[in-house]
């Protein structure tokens, strides 16, 4: 099986990603793989930047092929808050729960019909030498009032899923993998896959 590195540090993507890229014939490692790699800093002020800011350092220090992710949750009623800031909302610490709260308290008093939200999720493939390529994906729903479900990671059990009716945290891993901004964003690059690896693999 061929392998692809995936940038990240986060568990909740890298079984996700793991999953997806399964039925396309690849094996993934990510960053979790390599503990020694330091955290990239997400200077970048769009999810686009930052996913290439991730990948082209994480594939200049690797010498081959490597895909980040950068992704987050925009809150209509929050002028799109938490965005880029997503995994650090509540503090550096970056604690899934702390941000639910946080966010869950910021929109106490916001009515049911105002609490419209999506995930973004932006994938950028870059090799050393050559152009990096990137493509996005959305996942439209409302922030819940309390949390449900316990599948997924991150801000997943408080929010609806508009296209299945239920949390995301409600859902399979295989359910959340048919309409996640996650798996839409990387159904784009299906298909640019074959020319991306060729001369990608392990040196
Ligand atoms: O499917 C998702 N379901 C729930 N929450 C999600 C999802 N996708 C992203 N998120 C949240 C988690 C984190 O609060 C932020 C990502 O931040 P982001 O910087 O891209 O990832 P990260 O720092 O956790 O790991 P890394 O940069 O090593 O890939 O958005
Ligand atoms: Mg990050």
């Amino acid at each position: 099986m061929s392998e692809v590195i995936i940038a990240t540090k986060n568990q909740g993507k890298a079984k996700e990603f793991t999953r997806m890229f399964q039925p396309l014939g690849f094996e993934v490692k990510t960053l979790l793989d390599f503990p020694e790699i330091k955290d990239v800093e997400e200077t970048g002020t769009t999810f686009e930047e930052n996913a290439i800011l991730k990948a082209e350092t994480i594939a200049r220090l690797l010498d081959r092929m490597v895909i980040a992710d950068d992704s987050g949750l925009a809150i209509d009623a929050l002028e799109g808050r938490p965005g880029i800031y997503s995994a650090r909302y509540a503090g550096e610490e970056k604690s899934d729960e702390a941000n639910m709260n946080k966010v869950l308290e910021e929109l106490t008093d916001v009515p049911d019909n105002e609490r419209k939200a999506r995930f973004f999720c932006a994938l950028a493939v870059a090799s050393p030498g050559k152009e990096t390529f990137i493509v996005s994906g959305t996942c439209e729903g409302l922030i819940l009032r309390e949390k449900r479900g316990s599948y997924g990671f991150g801000y997943d059990p408080i929010f609806f899923a508009i296209e299945k009716g239920k949390a995301m945290a409600e859902l399979t891993p295989e359910e959340k993998a048919q309409i996640s901004h996650r798996a839409n964003a990387l159904r784009k690059l299906e298909s640019e896959l074959p020319s991306l690896l060729a001369g990608a693999g392990k040196k």
